[in-house]
């Protein structure tokens, strides 16, 4: 073993060996905030890299943040020391919320990931992250799909895998590795604003919990998130199954005959995937319900109306999408 190895780089091989997440001599992109996660999993992947064949380069979102000046000179330099290929997306003028830049950022990694070749993109959240992403979720409401958010591996496109590696290692852990390794761990200013949610999760709710609860509070949460991600993925897996069954596509239409006698988890599910052809957004928790109390309604000429002006109407054994 080389001199640098820890038991990080143990687990990071375990993790990925179990989950079959990142096959020999894939091509990988990382995404690079420069805060500890990243640098923590830049670094482990650049040290297990020549075992695995891996071809690796950096994707790096400049949000052009007031408080971000320096942030992208800083990341060019970290791919110098690491003689790594990077690419910089730069975001169009946007207000500075959480959420729009989020929803930026994925699209701009995907994009990146698309021209540049890459059929991995890699993200460095943690067990931390996902506790406080789970908590967030639950205080607005989400099933186990929504629960279980921040997976070890979704598919992005048919060739483009999202894959978050360090599912299983804490904040403290990805910390002590960035100090042993002497990486330069760019100090991100926003998570100090306590008028983003996250924030406040992390700094006031789950210090709170740990102390006046349960000291585990973080691995107990992330381990339900665990869990429910592989009871959602059997109940979608199943829910598609029977959606391709049902549906028909040209007509806009679902036969709702065979979905009678299924359990309501189902009935929602392929509800939810129902809707998601047409409707602009993702369909809410009201709608779904909604168009489910149609599947066994007797009334034939029922209708429910829908975001967009979308309405879904009974005919006969069919639910029928229509335009307002
Ligand atoms: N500006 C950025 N450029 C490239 N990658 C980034 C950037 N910001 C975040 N990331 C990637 O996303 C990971 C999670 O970061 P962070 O928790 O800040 O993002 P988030 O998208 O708000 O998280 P979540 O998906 O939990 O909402 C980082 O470890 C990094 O891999």
């Amino acid at each position: 073993m080389a001199n640098f190895w820890t038991p990080l780089h143990t687990r990071l091989e375990t993790t990925v060996k179990k989950g079959q997440l990142l096959p020999k001599n894939a091509s990988l992109l990382v995404a690079l905030s420069a805060g500890q996660d990243s640098l923590c999993l830049g670094q482990l992947l650049l040290d297990l890299r020549s075992r695995w064949g891996w071809q690796l380069a950096i994707a790096h979102c400049d949000h052009r943040w007031s408080y971000d000046g320096g942030l992208v000179d800083h990341v060019q330099k970290i791919a110098e020391i690491w003689q790594l290929p990077v690419y910089i997306a730069t975001a169009p003028p946007m207000a500075e919320t959480e959420a729009k830049a989020r929803q930026w950022r994925y699209q701009a990694l995907q994009t990146i990931a698309q021209e540049q070749g890459f059929n991995y993109l890699l993200t460095a959240h943690t067990r931390s992250d996902r506790a406080e992403t789970f908590l967030y979720n639950l205080t607005r409401g989400a099933g186990s799909d929504g629960l279980s958010a921040l997976t070890w591996l979704t598919s992005l496109t048919p060739d483009i895998f999202l894959v978050r590696p360090l599912l299983n290692v804490t904040r403290g852990e990805t910390f002590a590795f960035c100090q042993s390794r002497e990486l330069p761990i760019w100090y991100d200013r926003a998570n100090e604003n306590l008028r983003y949610a996250r924030n406040r999760i992390r700094q006031e709710l789950l210090p709170y919990l740990q102390t006046n609860l349960n000291p585990q509070i973080e691995k107990h949460l992330a381990q339900t998130a665990e869990i429910l991600e592989a009871e959602s993925d059997y109940l979608y897996s199943i829910a598609r199954d029977i959606f391709r069954q049902v549906i028909d596509l040209d007509q806009k239409r679902l036969d709702r005959s065979p979905l009678q006698i299924l359990p309501l988890a189902i009935q929602r599910r392929v509800i939810r995937l129902f809707l998601a052809q047409y409707l602009p957004s993702s369909p809410n928790f009201a709608e779904v319900e909604s168009v489910v109390n149609l599947i066994t309604g007797v009334n034939r000429n029922a209708t429910s109306s829908l975001t967009g002006k979308i309405r879904v109407e009974v005919q006969q054994n069919w639910l029928y999408i229509s335009y307002q």
